[in-house]
């Protein structure tokens, strides 16, 4: 069985690597973005034409980092924002500034039946309350339409404690689950909602007493 974690513990795991380890959570997005690929890659997923959903944090940020490295990798890619990128934290205003200059493209609104794979980039862990209203209504049609969704880390509107919808969710086909699986995918509807959870690792270094509190 996997190991499962929540969230506090993912951060604090995180906060190490970052502040002891000295990897920055730039390091940490890279490695997330590329572990993605890595998944995408191994051609179960249909990379005609991928459409990224990218939120204002550092979920967002793994996906902006994702869609430069699929352009990079010649696949035709897309970059949505949900919610104002003048909002957008630094990091994610990094990775779009990166982005940017190598030629990724942006949609400002998406017809979701168009897209091969939809990446859902917009909210993972720091998930801390119900989604606003436009976006619980997004996320019901989008779950309507027959297509793909992968999710990056969690899907957008489950909590990673409690498997909870918080107003909507969007249902994946597959959840790449980033250093360790959040305990939220199995339980309540975050089971159904994460689809097949793939955990990769992206180099979080674990305090050496560091104990799970799930066995
Ligand atoms: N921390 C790290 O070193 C790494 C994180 N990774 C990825 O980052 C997310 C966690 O990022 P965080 O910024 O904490 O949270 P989110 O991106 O999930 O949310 C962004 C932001 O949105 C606000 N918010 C929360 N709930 C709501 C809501 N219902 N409505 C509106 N706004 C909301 C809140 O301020 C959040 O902070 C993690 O899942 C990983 O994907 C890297 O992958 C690895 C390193
Ligand atoms: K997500």
């Amino acid at each position: 069985m996997t190991q499962l974690v929540t969230a506090d513990e993912i951060k604090a795991i995180e906060a190490y690597t970052i502040n002891e380890a000295g990897l920055s959570a730039a390091v940490l997005t890279e490695r997330a973005a590329m572990a993605t690929l890595q998944v995408l890659a191994a051609g179960r997923f249909d990379l005609s034409n991928v459409l990224v959903l990218a939120g204002l944090g550092g979920n967002g940020a793994d996906g902006v980092a994702l869609a430069r490295l699929l352009h990079q990798a010649k696949i035709p890619v897309t970059l949505q924002f949900v919610g104002n990128v003048n909002r957008a934290s630094q990091a994610v205003k990094e990775q779009l500034h990166a982005a940017t200059l190598c030629g990724v493209q942006r949609a400002e609104k998406s017809d979701f039946k168009e897209p091969s794979l939809i990446i859902d980039a917009i909210f993972g862990t720091g998930l801390n309350k119900d989604l606003p209203e436009g976006l619980q209504k997004m996320l019901k049609a989008a779950n309507h339409i027959d297509n793909t969704v992968v999710a990056l880390d969690l899907p957008t509107g489950i909590d990673a404690n409690t498997g909870e919808i918080r107003g909507a969710a969007l249902k994946a086909k597959a959840t790449i689950a980033f250093g360790f699986e959040k305990v939220g995918c199995e339980k309540a509807q975050g089971k159904k909602m994460a689809g097949r959870v793939i955990p990769q690792d992206i180099g979080l270094v674990l305090p050496e007493d560091f104990i799970f509190s799930i066995q």
